[in-house]
């Protein structure tokens, strides 16, 4: 895997770059759309090609080891094949989602023992087997098994799990490169800095992880519940530690704002769930601001989603039979909405793009956070 940095912003520490994989291009800043159990929910590839103009999209190993499990991906060919999605996917580790959906886990030295939330069976994920998993599921970018610490926690906790984290690393690093890809196809591991929101501990996983020169880093243990304010400080200790020619992924975040303000810290890739998740409860993106559909303001509102977004999802319906699909709870309504909110995500991050690439950034980002911000 390839990164060309192209333009870098004097006022910021924003940068565009270009991402290449064997599976096609990603141009950065990107937003990665959350497909965990291998779709993005109520949304159509060719939809995601030609609406929200996708470049990558993320998978759960938790969720895809489970069902359809492994055996199914492994003779469809990888999960490209089994979705039908040929451009560039990405995978979590698992760890993560053991922590938010398993209620029943143990973390030990050895791995993370857990029981499936969907029919209570016990499973193990060591850092080996997930390695040994995100090669079956054939990810172009797989992520090292790691312990999101909670927020917040102790010192001595957030250490010794950071530092729990690292000997992880390493034993996903030999696994991986001791093992090639199923599918004839290049794969790359990103390792993840943990520390929670302590300084030391941040500047010291930062400098482990910079340490193993892979084709990418992550920040993971944000997006946790920690203040905004505190995600910005950790994001720019981080960054000045981790290599600027690879690029930066920060995992899980977040709102527009939130986006906004780390790309100008120097992140190139973002995921998280809210515009689909969002969506799904009627909370949309647009141009004009966020909108709250259910509200009764919108009920006779018979303009279009989202006119100056335009695209099918702005432009298909209108305010008042989306606030009418989402009341009633229809499926078309889940589709339209995410497909609006995702298609906002991409092109807020392609508007990004151009404006680094012109040098107007900050001044951009400071108006636009203003005006996406506000509730309608
Ligand atoms: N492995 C890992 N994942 C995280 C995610 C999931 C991102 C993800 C990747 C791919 C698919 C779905 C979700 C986080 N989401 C919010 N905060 C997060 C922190 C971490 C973290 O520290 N480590």
């Amino acid at each position: 895997m390839q990164f060309t940095l192209q333009a870098t912003d004097p006022h910021s520490k924003a940068r565009t770059g270009l991402l290449t994989t064997d599976h096609g291009l990603i141009e950065t800043p990107i937003f990665m759309p959350v497909g965990t159990a291998g779709t993005v929910k109520a949304v159509h590839q060719r939809e995601l090609v030609a609406d929200v103009k996708a470049e990558i999209i993320l998978g759960n190993t938790y969720h895809l080891y489970l069902r359809p499990g492994l055996d199914t991906l492994e003779k469809a060919g990888g999960l490209h094949r089994f979705n039908g999605w040929e451009r560039p996917i990405l995978t979590d580790s698992g760890g993560y989602q053991v922590y938010s959906l398993s209620n029943t886990r143990k973390i030990k030295e050895e791995g993370v023992t857990f029981k499936s939330h969907i029919d209570g069976s016990k499973h193990v994920f060591t850092p080996e087997s997930v390695m040994d998993i995100q090669r079956i599921i054939g990810a172009d970018i797989i992520m090292a098994f790691d312990e999101c610490t909670p927020y917040p926690c102790e010192y001595g906790y957030a250490r010794a799990s950071m530092e729990m984290t690292h000997r992880w690393l390493t034993r996903c690093i030999d696994r991986f490169d001791a093992t090639e890809g199923k599918y004839g196809y290049q794969q790359t591991l990103f390792p993840i800095v943990q520390g929670s929101t302590y300084k030391d501990l941040r500047q010291q996983s930062a400098e482990f992880v910079a340490e193993q020169q892979r084709d990418g880093n992550a920040i993971g243990g944000l997006a946790v519940g920690e203040p905004a304010e505190e995600m910005y400080t950790t994001i720019e200790q981080v960054n000045a530690i981790l290599p600027s020619d690879k690029p930066r992924y920060l995992m899980g975040v977040g709102t527009p704002e939130n986006i906004l303000e780390a790309i100008a810290l120097g992140i190139d890739m973002f995921d998280c769930v809210m515009p689909t998740r969002n969506a799904r409860h009627g909370v949309l993106y647009t141009t004009q601001g966020i909108i709250n559909i259910k509200n009764e303001r919108w009920k006779d509102d018979f303009s279009p989603i989202d006119a100056e977004l335009g695209g099918y999802a702005g432009t298909c319906y209108s305010k008042a039979y989306l606030r009418h699909l989402i009341k009633s709870e229809e499926i078309l309504g889940a589709q339209i909405a995410s497909l609006q909110n995702l298609t906002f995500y991409l092109w807020l991050v392609k508007e990004a793009r151009q404006e680094i690439n012109t040098g107007n950034f900050v001044k951009w980002k400071a108006n636009m956070t203003k005006k996406l911000m506000q509730r309608l």
